[in-house]
């Protein structure tokens, strides 16, 4: 079995050299403008890290495509093996400077997510780990094996959703589950993370409008610790370059859970008209 090592040493390091251009320019009186397309703010720290994050990538693994949020054009992820780059997810709330953003380094192998990293900056919280081979959490110098949830039963289970986007129809599968318990949080990889690590059951996304540099990183984290992320379908997305945007919403969740919860989170993706 290939160690893919040096792709999550090499990854854990540019996050956390990016981690601190973004703290960098969060101490200071940042611009924010909103990008074409109705695709949300961005501001001089997505680009700056953006940058740092592809050099790097490019220097260290000349051979394979990388994507990235803001500088990417999605045809270098046809070949075998890609990065999947988000600078700042989470960039409303770098805006309203509540911590909750990260960085997303994920490495897809034939159109699947293997290796991730997510960095939470703001806490100094770097989630990562290899498809097969486990993950980890490190905060505050400690480091801890990601393990999901066991927790089968839909009503007991602990919901995490989105600070800035909330929707109706994930408050009404909620509703529907009998779930009660329900955390807020930025950012598709840290949410993902609280998942990896039993602190949260199952995360609902029913926007058509997030991008695979959202959830490559976040899906390889959450299957190290084995756990599971589809479209709102139960399909697994596909890392393979011929689409970049998650028409069909996120749903992660914990693997015992998963078989009962994704039926009811389709019926009404469906009734919604995200997925048809
Ligand atoms: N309803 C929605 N419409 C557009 N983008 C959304 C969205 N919900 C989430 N996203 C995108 O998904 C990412 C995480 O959002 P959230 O923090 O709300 O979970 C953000 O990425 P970026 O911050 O990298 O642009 C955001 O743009
Ligand atoms: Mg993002």
């Amino acid at each position: 079995m290939a160690s893919f090592d040096t792709e999550l040493d090499t990854a854990r390091r540019i996050a956390r050299q990016a981690g601190d251009i973004l703290l960098r320019i969060y101490a200071t009186d940042f611009a924010v403008q909103d990008k074409a397309g109705g695709m949300g703010p961005v501001t001089e720290a997505d680009e700056q890290a953006n940058a740092f994050i592809v050099a790097e990538l490019r220097k260290a693994f000349p051979g394979d495509g990388v994507v990235a949020e803001e500088s990417d054009n999605g045809s270098e992820g046809r070949r075998e093996r890609c990065w999947y780059v988000d600078p700042l997810d989470g960039t409303q709330e770098f805006v309203n400077r509540n911590g909750e953003f990260a960085i997303h380094i994920g490495l897809a192998v034939g159109g699947q997510a293997k290796v991730g990293v997510v960095f939470r900056p703001v806490g100094d919280v770097l989630y990562s780990g290899v498809v097969g081979q486990g993950g980890f959490v490190e905060r505050e110098g400690a480091r801890t094996a990601l393990r999901v949830s066991d927790v089968a039963e839909p009503a007991s289970m602990r919901l995490v959703v989105s600070r800035s986007h909330r929707s109706k129809t994930t408050d009404a599968v909620a509703k529907q589950l009998g779930i009660t318990k329900e955390k807020e949080s930025g950012s598709v990889g840290l949410k993902c993370g609280l998942l990896a690590e039993a602190t949260a059951d199952i995360y609902i996304h029913t926007s058509g409008k997030s991008y695979r540099w959202d959830n490559c990183a976040p899906e390889a984290v959450l299957r190290s610790a084995g756990g599971i992320l589809t479209d709102l379908g139960g399909t697994p997305y596909a890392y393979d370059g011929s689409e970049l945007q998650n028409h069909r919403g996120l749903l992660a969740c914990n693997a015992v859970a998963f078989p009962h919860v994704q039926p009811v989170v389709a019926r009404f993706a469906r009734e919604a008209g995200i997925l048809r």
